[in-house]
């Protein structure tokens, strides 16, 4: 190995004490990641990801990852001959399509996940919304033109039960939650994964919510790449959001949710950038938009 010069090692050395701030900061805090499909389909990105939730846990953070999975879904539905439709940003389900997004998400999405983090030890384990009964669900209408539409069985997240993702993570272990979730009766529902992010964010306590996404963040006026919103306060976001396009709408809501449910920051970043979670958390100037409780202005 080469030796480096003496610029070359004050750039990787100013790299490394940037973090130093942070991992006293954030020592011991829970951080959960949302991870979405469209952010999860190239095999160089998720193995970043994996990486990045090996080197949060051993940096001394508690990362829990949720992760979502409609591309994918998608794919497996058009493979059975299943047709599938959405409304208002939510997957119309049938029981026969609820089959195929547990079948996908449980058993492939987070199968694949758990292996890529465990290719560093033997850190994740994975655990759906029924288990331990993490999530209740409360089935929900989708909003078209303002008037609500039955879609089948899709839920919001009503009751959240943390102890079993604690379980884990006092174990020293990485949860990874696949978001599909029973009702009061046991019947299983269908949850936006960026929902169910933002509620266990608020359960656990977190310190930070961070969505990954395929885009940079909040455009205000989307798809106007000039209007990307660094910073927005949750009043701010909430008078924003009847005019956001659907796929922001999740996202937003729940960081939305997390920030009034006490979760100081909740970030949406891009996906697309390798290592991006570690750039948001270990960095000053972080990456994408945060959204802050009223009246607190966060680094
Ligand atoms: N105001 C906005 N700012 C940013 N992206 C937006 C906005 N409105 C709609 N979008 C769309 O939301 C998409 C992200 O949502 P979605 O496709 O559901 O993501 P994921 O699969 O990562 O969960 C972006 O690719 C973009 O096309
Ligand atoms: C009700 C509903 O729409 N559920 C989603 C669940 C997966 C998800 O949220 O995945 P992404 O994060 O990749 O979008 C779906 O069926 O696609």
């Amino acid at each position: 190995m080469s030796e480096l010069t003496a610029a070359e090692a004050a750039d990787k050395a100013a790299v490394l004490i940037e973090a130093l701030p942070w991992l006293q900061r954030f020592n011991g805090a829970t951080v959960v990641v949302k991870y979405g499909g469209n952010a999860m389909i190239d095999d160089n990105l998720k193995r970043a990801f994996a990486q990045d939730m090996v080197f949060l846990r051993l940096a001394g953070l508690h990362p829990v990852v949720v992760h979502g999975g409609g591309p994918q879904i998608s794919a497996m539905l058009t493979r059975l001959g299943i047709p599938g439709e959405f409304l208002g940003g939510l997957r119309v389900t049938t029981p026969e399509t609820m089959d195929v997004v547990r079948m996908v998400l449980v058993g492939q999405v987070g199968r694949e996940l758990v292996g890529l983090i465990n290719e560093h030890g033997p850190y994740a384990v994975g655990i759906s919304g029924e288990d331990a009964r993490l999530f209740t669900a409360e089935r929900r209408c989708a909003v078209v033109d303002g008037e609500p539409v039955d879609i089948g069985l899709v839920g919001d997240v009503v009751t959240v039960n943390p102890d079993s993702v604690l379980d884990l993570v006092h174990a020293g272990r990485i949860p990874v939650v696949s978001t599909v979730a029973p009702d009061v009766d046991g019947v299983v529902h269908n949850v936006n994964a960026d929902t169910a992010a933002g509620a266990l964010a608020v359960a656990l306590r977190a310190e930070k919510l961070v969505v990954l996404t395929d885009v940079e963040g909040l455009y205000t006026k989307w798809p106007d790449k000039s209007s990307l919103v660094r910073r927005i306060a949750a009043d701010e976001l909430e008078e924003l959001l009847p005019g956001l396009a659907s796929g922001m709408i999740p996202k937003m809501e729940a960081c939305l949710r997390a920030v009034r449910g006490g979760v100081p920051a909740a970030h949406v970043i891009d996906g697309r950038l390798a290592h991006s979670v570690l750039l948001e958390v270990f960095t000053s100037k972080g990456v994408g938009t945060m959204v802050f409780p009223d009246n607190e202005e966060v680094q």
